[in-house]
Parts: structure tokens; sequence; C-alpha cells
């Protein structure tokens, strides 16, 4: 009886320590970005699920911001098209752009809205086209000095926030597929970690967390020890020494661009640890990288 008693008030306790981050988060928007990484296995995605709902009915916003790499890439495999990655982004030809944007918003985004609900939440799956979410245009990386064309990439030219923020507040969950619109209606494939920067800039978000499979930024991708928090300077003299590289960049920059544009807290998360969103917000020691000015 006493024992089992003993374990209630455990329970109990495990709530109230949450409670001082509760308060501070109640009615901020925290944006999430699930990379296709992190999306391992299904189990994986259901917990992940189970915390953005939970997030939602304490009276967090959270936006979801997803990649779906790992999709494209298995999609494209089937069709025998194979893809070339310049400074980690999809060179995106005519057919690679209409693979990318049948996968992320066809079924990436639909998988993720779909288990959301199941789960209680109320998720709305859109992509930068609808309600012109995502304007952009075409963007040219530059290789040693040299300008390269990346065919149908694109780059953010602005966020139509006032859409998440209706459906944030009539109580949904707004996933986002990262495909951007042109002018004149051209679709872009936009990496996923740039999408979720720009849009915790353009709303002004209390945090924007990354969830990646990796335990968080270390000193360089082979060390086992994870810095559990750095500064932006620090970070650009890593990318300078070239102990950041890859998919980690669009990580590490957008962290950066968004604290500089008022973003309050940025973090790069484990997202292969059971519950990790949870983990971070509502204990006392955190955990993967926190990213700070
Ligand atoms: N300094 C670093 N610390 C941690 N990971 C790094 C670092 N530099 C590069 N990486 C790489 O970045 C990867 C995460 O980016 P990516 O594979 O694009 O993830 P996602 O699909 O979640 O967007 C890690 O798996 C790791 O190999
Ligand atoms: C231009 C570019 O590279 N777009 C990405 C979009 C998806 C993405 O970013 O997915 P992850 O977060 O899983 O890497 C791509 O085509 O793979």
């Amino acid at each position: 009886m006493y024992e089992e008693m003993d374990s209630l008030i455990e329970k109990a306790s495990i709530l109230i320590e949450a409670l001082p981050y509760i308060q501070k988060l109640y009615g901020k928007t925290v944006v999430i970005k699930y990379g296709g990484n992190a999306m391992i296995n299904e189990k994986l995605k259901n917990w992940v699920m189970e915390d953005i709902t939970l997030l939602k009915y304490i009276g967090v916003n959270p936006i979801v911001v997803h990649g779906g790499g790992p999709d494209i890439n298995s999609v494209l495999k089937k069709l025998n098209v194979e893809s070339q990655f310049i400074n980690g982004l999809r060179v995106t030809d005519m057919q690679t752009m209409e693979v990318a944007q049948m996968v992320l918003v066809g079924k990436t985004n639909k998988e993720l809205v779909s288990m959301l609900n199941q789960k209680g939440g109320k998720a709305i799956g859109i992509c930068g086209i609808d309600g012109n979410l995502i304007q952009a245009r075409k963007h040219y990386e530059y290789v040693n000095g040299q300008k390269v064309d990346l065919g149908y990439v694109g780059e953010v030219v602005s966020i139509n926030a006032k859409v998440l923020e209706m459906l944030a507040k009539d109580e949904y969950i707004p996933v986002v597929a990262p495909i951007g619109v042109g002018e004149d209606g051209t679709s872009y494939n936009i990496n996923a970690d740039t999408v979720a920067a720009e849009i915790a800039k353009a709303i002004k978000a209390e945090k924007l967390m990354f969830m990646t499979d990796v335990e968080g930024l270390k000193y360089d991708k082979n060390s086992k020890e994870i810095i559990s928090a750095i500064s932006a300077n620090e970070v650009l003299k890593m990318i300078e020494e070239g102990k950041i590289d890859g998919g980690m960049i669009p990580k590490v920059l957008g962290c950066i661009d968004a604290l500089k544009h008022g973003v309050n807290r940025t973090h790069i998360l484990d997202g292969r640890i059971p519950h990790c969103i949870l983990l971070e917000i509502f204990t006392d020691k955190g955990i993967g990288t926190m990213i700070h000015l």
C-alpha cells in the first residue's frame, strides 16, 4: 500500500518539476524541426508525436517543420535517379522537384499529420504553397567563389506568418513541408532546417528545436563529447575550422540567425531518444546542445 503511494507521489513530483517550465512556455510558440534521419522507426515517431500533442494540451503552441531527405532518396532510387548534393543541398532538376514535392507533401507530411491526429492532436498539414506560406526564389550556391546553379532549390523570401498564427490560435498544430513558391507559381525545394529557422524568426518563436540523429553538437563529428551550451561566435569559429560540416551547418546557422532575430532559445537534440522534446523542455538538466548569443 505504502509502496504504491510512494510511486504515486514520485509521479506527482515529476509533474511538479515541470510546473515552472510550463508557466514560462504557456501561450508561447515552439518551432520543432523533425529531420528525416531522426524518423527512423514508427515507435520513435510515435513518441515524438505524443510529446508534440502534450505540448499543445498544456497551452504551448508547437509548429512542426519536417524534413524527409531519406524518403525522397528512396523514391528516387526506385526511379533510378541519383541525387547530387552540393554543400548539403540536393541538386534539384524538374523530375527531382516533382518527386520531392510528391514525397514531402503527399507522404511524409500526411503520415505525421495522421499520427498527431491519432494521438488526439488537431494537426493540419501544409506546405509553403498553401496560403503563400513560404514565398521563395531560386537559390544559387557558391563553391570556391564560383556561382553554382542547383536547379529548383529555393531560398526563403518571406513567411506569411498569418497562416500559422491563425491555425495555432484555432487549436491546430501546423505541420509544414519545406516546399516554397515563387512569384510566378514555381515550386522550390528548400532545406527544411532553413525553413524552420525562417518560420521561428517570422513568428518570433520562444524556442527553436532541431531534432536530428546525433546526441547534439560535438567538438567534431567523430568526438563522443556533446557540447551542452555554446555561443554563436564559438560555433562560427568551429565552422571556420572545419569542425562542423554537412547537414549540421544549416542547423547551427539557423539557430544563430533565429537568435539574432528575437528567438529566445535554440537547441539541437537527439531525436532518437524517447520523449526527447519533453526531456529538453521540462527537466532541470535538459538534453542536447543549446546555442546562445
Ligand atoms: N560537429 C558536429 N557535431 C555533430 N554532428 C555533426 C557535426 N558536424 C557534422 N555533423 C553531422 O550532421 C549530421 C546531422 O545532419 P543531417 O544528417 O542533415 O540530419 P537531419 O536529417 O536530421 O537534418 C550528423 O549525423 C553528423 O554526421
Ligand atoms: C534543397 C534540399 O536539399 N532540400 C531537402 C528537403 C528535405 C530536407 O531538408 O530533409 P531533411 O531535414 O531530412 O534533410 C532535400 O531535398 O532533401
